[in-house]
């Protein structure tokens, strides 16, 4: 597709109402109580009547009323809310929210890892006529201030002490619009204006009925209901406004496009719920299709995650690539463990699964007898380890997944999808499902929106624009930011670039603001060279490269260490796979210290050697890494160098190890 002739398209696909005698709203707004123009097409996809989330939600219980909705674990048992129950305790929450004194369009904070409660307030706010306002539970308390205060958040929701000490620790005069918050695990310390859970959820009995539903009525399908804060991976946070069409008519395309079974699916909800990608997943596509949502471990991430799916066994699952990368690695470390017979056949079975799932992935259905054994003997055990053997849907989005890990799941009979979308698009832009899915491809977009790729190169790339029902009403407060991202047509310029191939199958080639220009002028997409990096180099974790505005590129390496499991903070004692590499040059390093202090010349030279290699493959030698250093700690989000969902925040690193870097260039 080119540029120009097809930014008209969006547009005129608009159905506006000519009989209108009220000003017509625009594609978009900065008002918190704004409304926009719904980008409805005339026919087709995209023309489904719009609701606001009060009618999606009870659409929702009319149809799976007693299905169970909300699982939690308590003590070793799952507490089980229904439908009906859950959306109970929504209207209890939204009655004792404005009972509280939540303002129209005011925000309700949610701070804290995924729960019941963390859904119930979610939905509560809405029905009240408040904003879902979710915050990331790793941020600073200036960060969550911040949120606060852009937000107007009048009632918080924290998890527990730890989270409510954060936001004590703000002075009160700068949380101005705050009026009360709710704690939602004990043990809780009194306090003035703060609320156990139990007490909450009484306050609203003196709020009639009509009351409620007075707010409910009023309430329109083209005014905000969520704001999402981006992590602030390329800058200080956006509040991203979605409007109650943006989330309940993506719910009903994404459920579409997956191929998704009413009262089927089960989720476990790990992912931070502040995110737009674990939000949709696991709060919004469920209430479409009555899916059971099981609450995951606070602990998730520091390993009971496994433990989790292996009990639950879920029928969709969405990893960040992080997560496929860490479940890549435990796999291939027990693999290693096995010997003899066991070992080959895993070999064997790989053998046969890459082969017969490439087939598949081209349109070609084709089961040997190999590969059924294969299944028998290897991909049912392996799935099984993984807690995956009920899921027909391995899902990665947020961010590029690597080849190799890629290639690995194929092999095994996991076909991970790609999908791409950003906070504005209210998720997914485009999916994979098990039957439409190319390794190293995002898919293809969504059902019902559209796409151009804008001023395209020779090669076919361009900007990825987006343009549909999913598109945001703009960023809350911030009309200079919103008109740079939609522009005059209503197309959303995403700041990435790619590549779409003859059948439609969207290739994310980089990221336009990620991009170095040397002091030479040489342009250069750090992610394929981090990433070939990390594939020629097995004990390098992280990978960073430098040489913005600088006469030549860089590099910050990290090694795969061990991470404390409470706190999340990288050790300096290596993992497995980096200790085997050591092993294997003949080094007996077992630490980042003992590597870096000593420059251990074994390993030094083997990262030279990987270094080298990967410039073999550069296009000209302005593109080559002239220089790096190993950091002593790899890079986390307990230590900022990553973001909630785990991207790495170049800006922060670049100033964390400004030292090094500037070592580099003296
Ligand atoms: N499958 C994917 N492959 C490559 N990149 C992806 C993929 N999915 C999402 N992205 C990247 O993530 C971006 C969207 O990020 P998102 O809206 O989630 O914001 P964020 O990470 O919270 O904040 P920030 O804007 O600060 O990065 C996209 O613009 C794109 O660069």
């Amino acid at each position: 597709m080119t540029g120009t002739p097809k930014t008209q398209e969006g547009a005129k696909d608009l159905e506006v109402d000519m009989n209108k005698t009220e000003v017509t709203p625009r594609l978009w707004t900065t008002c918190r109580d704004g409304e926009v123009l719904l980008r409805l097409s005339k026919h087709g996809p995209g023309h489904e009547t719009p609701m606001t989330i009060p009618e999606f939600f009870r659409e929702s219980v009319n149809r799976f009323g007693t299905y169970p909705a909300l699982a939690s674990k308590n003590g070793k048992k799952w507490e089980i809310l229904n439908f009906n129950q859950y959306y109970e305790a929504c209207r209890k929450a939204a009655k004792s929210l404005i009972k509280l004194g939540l303002e129209r369009f005011h925000g309700v904070g949610i701070l804290g890892f995924n729960s019941a409660e963390w859904f119930i307030t979610a939905v509560g706010a809405i029905l009240a006529g408040g904003l879902c306002v979710g915050i990331y539970a790793t941020n600073s308390a200036e960060a969550c201030q911040y949120v606060i205060t852009h937000a107007k958040v009048n009632i918080l929701l924290v998890e527990n002490d730890q989270q409510l000490q954060k936001i004590l620790s703000i002075p009160q005069s700068s949380l101005e619009p705050l009026k009360a918050i709710i704690q939602y695990r004990l043990p809780m310390k009194k306090n003035n204006n703060l609320y156990s859970w139990d007490d909450f959820m009484e306050l609203g009995r003196s709020i009639p009925d009509t009351q409620l539903e007075q707010v409910i009525e009023s309430q329109k399908a083209n005014q905000c209901a969520v704001l999402i804060y981006t992590s602030g991976t390329t800058g200080i946070p956006k509040g991203v406004m979605l409007s109650h069409d943006n989330i309940t008519w993506i719910a009903g395309a994404v459920t579409k496009d997956f191929q998704l079974t009413d009262k089927h699916e089960t989720v476990v909800s790990y992912l931070p719920l502040s995110h737009i990608a674990a939000q949709m997943m696991d709060i919004w596509v469920p209430i479409k299709i009555g899916a059971l949502t099981y609450f995951a471990q606070a602990d998730a991430l520091k390993g009971t995650l496994l433990s989790t799916l292996k009990e639950v066994k879920p029928t969709v699952f969405i990893g960040v690539p992080q997560i496929w990368e860490k479940i890549h690695a435990m796999v291939k470390k027990n693999s290693a463990k096995s010997t003899g017979l066991k070992k080959k056949a895993f070999v064997w079975a790989r053998n046969i699964g890459f082969k017969v799932n490439s087939k598949k992935m081209l349109g070609k259905y084709n089961t040997p007898v190999s590969y059924r054994m294969a299944k028998t003997l290897v991909f049912s055990k392996v799935k099984t380890s993984l807690g995956l053997d009920h899921c027909h849907s391995f899902i990665s989005g947020t961010a590029p997944l690597n080849q190799e890990t890629a290639e690995f799941f194929l092999s095994l009979d996991i076909p991970i999808g790609e999908l791409y979308g950003l906070s504005e698009s209210s998720g997914p832009h485009t999916i994979s499902n098990q039957n439409n899915y190319r390794l190293l491809s995002c898919g293809k977009i969504l059902t019902g929106c559209k796409n151009m790729l804008f001023q395209q190169n020779k090669d076919g790339i361009g900007e990825i624009c987006l343009w549909g029902r999913h598109i945001f009403m703009g960023y809350l407060e911030s009309e200079t930011e919103t008109t740079e991202a939609i522009d005059d047509e209503g197309w959303l310029h995403s700041g990435d670039l790619g590549q779409l191939d003859g059948l439609g199958f969207l290739y994310v080639t980089g990221r336009i603001k990620e991009i170095l220009i040397t002091a030479g002028g040489e342009n250069v997409p750090p992610i394929p060279v981090e990433t070939l990096v990390k594939k020629k180099i097995p004990i390098i974790s992280n990978a960073m490269l430098v040489g913005d505005k600088l006469k030549f590129l860089s590099m910050l390496l990290t090694l795969k260490c061990e991470m404390n499991q409470m706190s999340g903070e990288p050790l300096d004692k290596l993992n497995f796979e980096a200790i085997n590499f050591c092993r294997g040059l003949g080094s007996q390093a077992s630490t980042v210290t003992e590597i870096v202090k000593q420059q251990d010349p074994l390993v030094y030279e083997a990262i030279q050697q990987g270094i080298n290699a990967v410039n073999q493959e550069a296009m000209n030698n302005a593109q080559k890494i002239q220089k790096w250093v190993i950091l002593e700690k790899d890079f986390s989000i307990y230590g900022g160098e990553l973001g909630p969902m785990m991207k790495l925040k170049r800006h922060f690193v670049a100033q964390k190890y400004k030292k090094q870097i500037d070592h580099m260039y003296h």
